[in-house]
């Protein structure tokens, strides 16, 4: 495991002390919050890390103790620039308002030299945990891979802040980062080694004269510039106490605009050498000495690092990226060992080998120069980083073994949802608690443009329905030219339904992520009908805007007055007029009708009430802006009302509708429901897979890291053999999903109607009982919003009664099973 941050600390050394009244006066007057009369306040300095100073300050006692950092300059006389606390404050305010990257909330700054005695600032404690060493020694193996994703995408985060959007436009000069640097840090090297202080090294100045010579034409364009942090590296990172997630970046000193591949570079010097303060020399990095297992190597950093933050692969420059990080770490050690021959080092005696490494950095980076190859030209096959069940299978061409494409496409998926939903949940559910919780955060829709770029799109189109709307459509040439990729990406990546279950669990796992990849209930099961039964002027009028994801659609079959869950029972009328239907009745639970961008309900009715039982419904396509329709109220499931789609009731007066809006054709309604809620039924269940491993993975991970009289959770009772249990039933509904969608690909709908009956009924049964076990280990926590387990039991919960009640579905497991005995 990581130090804990409120670990690292040591007593103030003598060199650092200040004036803690001083401070106290200052922050009480200057800290919301901060205590003013506390039983105790207390300093100690952060012993790991040597730049600024920075201090542990805790007031008060027992329950009310409170936590605060301090980072301030170094005292005595300092490198020109050096140690801009000012700067730091400013980049962590613009960061922590404005933008998702992960850092500290900082307090107050004070530039007034006579408080403390230097400039400082004051920001947030972060409990969490510390990675010290980059080998991740005493880290589980199977953790060691997803730490080292999690700092790929904290990189990549930071990488894609606006700068501009932020107000750090003028924080440095984006162009001709690396010259000035260069210049910069030789200079650095040059004053930490005049007379009278540490030797110079005759090979610092030819490393310096490569360097010049060899600057990447990107860094004078702009090409790779945005915000630098300047020092990125894994003990930089405040990792979560329990979960492999950053929640801080921290020690900003560096940080400026600039060529951002520096950053990329400098993350990884641990791959190329290994420089540790505690050590007496520089050695060999984990390229040469071994990855410890599980551990990403470099290539599959950076691949994470690129396919995050959307950055080309960069085997072009790297000789000169790495060669250049080593150079900065030779001349800031050089800096550090002359503070520490002056007694000011703020890492003290652990600063006294730097000298010597310095040198051996400048070594090491002349013999990087002279390599030959040091990066692969291309990224590497995703095939490492994919989750242990399924690594086994890239290969494979068996029934239920998913192909390289799919494996593919969920890696992908996978990426996705770490890089961009995650971390954007609690976003998402502000704003859908918000007075403003029916408008769509501009966040989704952005995403939803990434998604489309990385091929992410409309992936529930299975191949067949996708060849029939493209048939159908052929009669529309002009309006739609069918040549474009991104015309024929709208049209999915050609998946069956099978390879698709592999894709949907993904998307399951937040209430957030299907309709960022287009693929949300009930758009998918709507879409599917217009594909399958739509002909071309409806498929040209509503499937396409619906597949390019510029409008939502809704689902109004369930009526409040009659039992739903037998659809012969409803009532609403479809009656013929001319060319044109009139329609009156009641619905409720029309998902999605409450979201600002749903223009189309499917609406099953009744164009015949004296036909025989099953001829008498319809379907039909309903634009939501028709005079008479009035949407009533949104409903709510446990208090959640799943703003911004939302659950409506619709009362439908008089509403007049062109007759060619009728699907497949009168009396064909329950035919079509069959072939909708096929499809649309299993990506409800698909889901379900992915939303119970996100509360297997949540209730492991609270059971490791929580603990209750003396023991950690996963240690107490029978917490293991209940986990397995869960396990074991998770696994098997798994295969009942893919084993129905491997069905629905080969038999249709009718015939797989008995095995999508037990999948139906299986997976939020599962799911619920998961997600229960998952709610109980994370105690209060659980129940709250704090976690997003409440939001997500909540809907499997409806899902035994949404698109038929478990009853419905044992049913037909029942009769399908008498039928069976009848005929031995
Ligand atoms: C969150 C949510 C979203 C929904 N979204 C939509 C949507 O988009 N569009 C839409 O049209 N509808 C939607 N629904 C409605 C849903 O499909 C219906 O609620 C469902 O079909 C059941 O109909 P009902 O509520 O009228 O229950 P009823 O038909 O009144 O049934 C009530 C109960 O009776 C019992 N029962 C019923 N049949 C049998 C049987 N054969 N044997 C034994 N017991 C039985 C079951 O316990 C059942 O739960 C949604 C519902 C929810 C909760």
């Amino acid at each position: 495991m990581g130090s804990r941050t409120g670990d690292l600390v040591t007593r103030v050394q003598s060199a650092h002390r200040f004036d803690h009244d001083a401070l106290f006066r200052f922050a009480a007057d200057n800290v919301s919050g901060f205590p003013t009369n506390p039983s105790q306040f207390t300093v100690s300095q952060f012993g790991h890390g040597q730049s600024n100073p920075t201090f542990l300050i805790e007031v008060g006692s027992g329950s009310s103790l409170k936590r605060y950092v301090l980072r301030k300059k170094p005292p005595g006389k300092l490198l020109e620039s050096a140690h801009a606390v000012d700067r730091e404050f400013q980049v962590l305010k613009a960061l922590g308002e404005h933008t998702q990257v992960p850092v500290p909330k900082v307090f107050c700054l004070c530039t007034d030299p006579t408080v403390i005695g230097t400039a400082f600032y004051i920001m947030e404690f972060m409990q969490g945990r510390i990675f010290i060493d980059p080998k991740l020694p005493n880290v589980a193996p199977g953790r060691r891979s997803a730490i080292y994703r999690a700092t790929a995408k904290a990189l990549a985060s930071l990488h894609s802040a606006d700068v501009d959007a932020i107000g750090l436009e003028k924080y440095g000069r984006r162009a001709n980062y690396c010259k000035r640097q260069i210049d910069r840090w030789f200079k650095q090297y040059l004053a930490s080694t005049s007379e009278g202080k540490p030797e110079r090294n005759p090979k610092m100045f030819e490393l310096v004269d490569w360097l010049r010579k060899s600057i990447p034409a990107e860094d004078s364009t702009g090409a790779t510039s945005g915000l630098v942090h300047g020092d990125f590296r894994i003990d930089n990172l405040v990792f979560h106490p329990s979960e492999d997630r950053v929640i801080g970046i921290i020690d900003w000193e560096l940080s400026t605009l600039g060529n951002q591949m520096c950053d990329v570079a400098y993350s990884c010097m641990h791959y190329i050498v290994n420089v540790q303060l505690d050590q007496e020399h520089v050695s060999e990095g984990l390229e040469t000495t071994g990855l410890p297992e599980g551990m990403l190597s470099m290539p599959e950093f950076l691949l994470e690092y690129c396919s995050a933050s959307g950055k080309p692969w960069p085997a072009a420059n790297w000789k000169f990226y790495v060669a250049f990080s080593m150079f900065r770490a030779a001349s800031i050690y050089t800096g550090v060992y002359n503070r520490w021959l002056m007694g000011n080092a703020s890492a003290g005696e652990r600063a006294r080998n730097t000298g010597a490494q310095a040198n051996e950095l400048v070594e090491s980076a002349l013999s990087y120069i002279a390599r030959q190859n040091v990066l692969p030209q291309h990224p590497p096959s995703v095939k490492r980083n994919m989750s242990p069940s399924y690594e086994s299978l890239v290969d494979g061409s068996g029934r239920l073994v998913p192909n390289r494409k799919v494996l593919e496409l969920r890696q992908k998926l996978i990426r996705f949802m770490e890089t961009h939903i995650y971390p954007m949940e609690k976003e998402f559910s502000k704003l859908a608690q918000s007075d403003l919780r029916w408008t769509v955060h501009p966040e989704e829709e952005r995403l939803k443009e990434l998604a489309k770029r990385e091929g992410l799109w409309n992936l529930f189109v299975p191949v067949d329905s996708a060849a029939r709307a493209k048939r159908e459509l052929a009669a529309f040439e002009n309006k739609h030219d069918f040549s474009t990729r991104s015309f024929d990406q709208l049209f999915g990546e050609g998946l069956t339904n099978l390879e698709y279950g592999y894709l949907c669990e993904i998307m399951g796992r937040s209430v957030w992520a299907p309709q960022v990849f287009n693929c949300g209930a009930p758009d998918t099961g709507n879409m599917e009908v217009i594909l399958r039964y739509g002909n071309k002027e409806q498929i040209s009028e509503w499937l396409i805007p619906l597949l390019e994801g510029k409008i939502r659609s809704g689902f109004a079959m369930t009526e409040p007055q009659v039992a739903s869950s037998d659809a012969t029972n409803i009532e609403c009328s479809i009656r013929r007029q001319g060319d044109s239907y009139v329609i009156n009745g009641t619905k409720w639970w029309t998902s999605g009708a409450m979201d600002p961008r749903c223009r189309v309900l499917i609406l099953m009715g009744k164009t015949d009430f004296n036909a025989p039982k099953h001829k008498q419904q319809s379907m039909i396509l309903v634009d939501m802006q028709t005079p008479g329709i009035h949407v009533k109220r949104p409903l709510t499931v446990f208090g959640f009302d799943d703003a911004p789609h939302g659950h409506a009731e619709i009362s439908f007066e008089n509403v007049i509708v062109p007759a060619k809006n009728i699907l497949l054709g009168e009396g064909r309604g329950f035919e079509i429901a069959q072939g909708r809620l096929g499809p649309g039924r299993l990506h409800h269940c698909m889901r379900l897979i992915g939303a119970a491993e996100r509360g297997m993975e949540l209730m492991a991970q609270r059971a490791l890291s929580r603990k209750t009289f003396g023991k950690f959770i996963a240690e107490q009772g029978s917490f293991v053999s209940d986990l397995a249990k869960l396990r074991v039933e998770l696994e098997g509904t798994r295969l009942l999903v893919l084993e129905a969608a491997d069905h629905l690909d080969k038999f249709g709908n009718k015939k797989a109607r008995g095995i999508l009956a037990m999948a139906k009924v299986a997976a939020p049964n599962m799911a619920l009982k998961v997600l229960d076990t998952a709610m109980q280990v994370h105690g209060a926590a659980g129940v709250s919003s704090d976690t997003v387990l409440a939001h997500l039991w909540a809907t499997a919960r409806t899902l035994r009664i949404a698109d038929g009640p478990d009853e419905v579905h044992l049913g037909t497991i029942g009769k399908l099973e008498l039928q069976r005995a009848s005929k031995l």
